[in-house]
């Protein structure tokens, strides 16, 4: 049954897409202006980048089905992939931490997360995730991947103590170029993938 907390996520989630809508005209004018160097998390302040609704459901179902509590996500932006985490943890009883390197990005999805009645399950950590989650010591039942692609190893070799035998790992833009290294790097050990959305997303977890 969906709870009425649950009904005031999927509102907030439909207004946050529908202004997701403007992400490319956004983007153009970040390319425009920044062209002579290389793209940094400043020029993708104004843009959600966030995962597809059909990504968000699915994680809901994934969050349902292996009984996730404790999420920690790298990547909020305005939230969108943090209001489906919620979604699914609020049946679990369950609660997650996320964090933001852009302080106004971060300020909007504490915002979000009011408007959407779940701010309570929500701690946001705003700055580099190497230094906000350098000292989480709990367990993690879910990590979730979202961030620059350049931090998923430094990050994961940082949380793998938390890691328990059912730890998954949901990376997100698995196909980049930029989180190659890190999977090559994550295979040679005892984890096995799962391909999704043509490789868009991989699914790690202990073999
Ligand atoms: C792809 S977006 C996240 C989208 C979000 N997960 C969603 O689906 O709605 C990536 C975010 O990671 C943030 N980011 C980049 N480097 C970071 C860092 N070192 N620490 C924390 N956040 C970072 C960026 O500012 C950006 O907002």
């Amino acid at each position: 049954m969906i709870t009425a907390q649950q009904k005031q996520i999927k509102i907030t989630l439909d207004e946050l897409y529908t202004d997701a809508k403007n992400d490319q005209r956004r983007l153009m004018k970040s390319f425009a202006k920044n062209v002579f160097r290389p793209m940094q998390p400043v020029d993708f302040k104004d843009v959600y980048l966030s995962i597809t609704k059909r990504q968000g459901e699915e994680l809901i179902e994934i969050i349902k089905e292996n009984r996730i509590k404790n999420v920690i996500e790298f990547g909020t932006s305005f939230g969108i992939s943090t209001l489906f985490l919620a979604h699914g943890v609020i049946e679990n009883e369950g609660k997650i931490i996320t964090t933001e390197l852009i302080e106004s990005k971060a300020q909007r999805a504490i915002e979000n997360f009011k408007n959407a009645g779940v701010d309570n399950l929500i701690e946001v950590r705003v700055g580099n995730a190497l230094e906000t989650l350098e000292n989480y010591n709990q367990k993690i039942d879910l990590l979730f991947l979202d961030g620059w692609k350049n931090l998923y190893l430094p990050l994961f070799q940082m949380l793998e103590p938390n890691f328990h035998s059912k730890t998954l790992i949901y990376v997100d833009n698995a196909d980049m170029a930029e989180s190659q290294d890190f999977l090559k790097e994550i295979s040679k050990d005892s984890y096995q993938f799962q391909n999704k959305y043509q490789g868009k997303v991989v699914l790690i977890t202990r073999k």
